[in-house]
């Protein structure tokens, strides 16, 4: 039988360093056939709103995103299965035609921003991770980019931290660092954290070997 891929969970808030973090991990694992997952790609489809309606959605509730799709994926995934997942676009709020082909693998990254607040997905984790970034630098950090990467101005991106990101991070992000097994300060430029997860996994997957 195949064995058991190892699956760590990386949370924290927007622009904590979750990406960085996940990306500096896949690097370091190259040896150890890692992939990785992001759940921002399970944002629902709204190709068929208007794009003034999709400015207005609220892409911090757990009801912005298709879990039971994310969570089948991720089963498939640790069953050795192939995945094709939707590719998301940031600038125009919605999903591509596009899907990603994804091969299963021993190791497997998975980030999001509400990563921890569905029990399917929290169960899945073998390892669960929380980078915590203060506030403003996350905020400075989203502000940049934002309006380098995701085609919006600084006033789209003030409005929409005011409205939504903050008040949703304060009632389903940061809740969630309860559940976490480990917490990251500062995210991408702690090498000491992510060598410790690097290692733990290398452990692990010898371990399932
Ligand atoms: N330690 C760091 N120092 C400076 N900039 C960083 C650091 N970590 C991440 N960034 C930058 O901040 C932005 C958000 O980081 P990212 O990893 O995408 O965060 P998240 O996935 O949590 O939203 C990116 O532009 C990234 O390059
Ligand atoms: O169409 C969308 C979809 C998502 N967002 C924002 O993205 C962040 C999550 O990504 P991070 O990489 O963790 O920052 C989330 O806070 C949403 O507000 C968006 O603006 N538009």
């Amino acid at each position: 039988m195949a064995k058991k891929p190892f699956l760590i969970g990386i949370t924290g808030g927007s622009g904590s360093g979750k990406t960085t973090v996940s990306k500096a991990l896949i690097t370091r694992l190259a040896d150890n056939n890692p992939i990785l997952l992001q759940q921002d790609v399970y944002y629902k489809d709204q190709s068929d709103k208007p794009m003034e309606e999709r400015m207005k959605t609220n892409y911090d509730h757990p009801d912005s995103i298709e879990t039971d799709r994310f969570v089948a994926d991720l089963e498939k995934l640790i069953q050795k299965q192939a995945i094709d997942t939707p590719v998301y676009d940031y600038a125009e709020h919605t999903r591509s035609s596009k899907t990603t082909h994804v091969e299963p693998g021993d190791v497997i990254i998975v980030d999001g921003v509400l990563l921890f607040n569905d029990a399917r997905v929290r169960d899945l984790m073998d390892l669960k991770v929380y980078v915590d970034t203060d506030d403003d630098i996350r905020f400075i950090r989203r502000l940049q980019r934002d309006t380098h990467e995701r085609g919006r101005t600084v006033e789209g991106v003030i409005e929409q931290y005011t409205a939504t990101v903050k008040p949703m991070h304060n009632q389903f992000v940061e809740p969630t660092k309860r559940y976490a097994d480990i917490i990251v300060p500062e995210g991408g430029g702690n090498y000491v954290a992510i060598d410790m997860l690097m290692n733990q996994a290398i452990a692990m997957v010898k371990k399932e070997e």
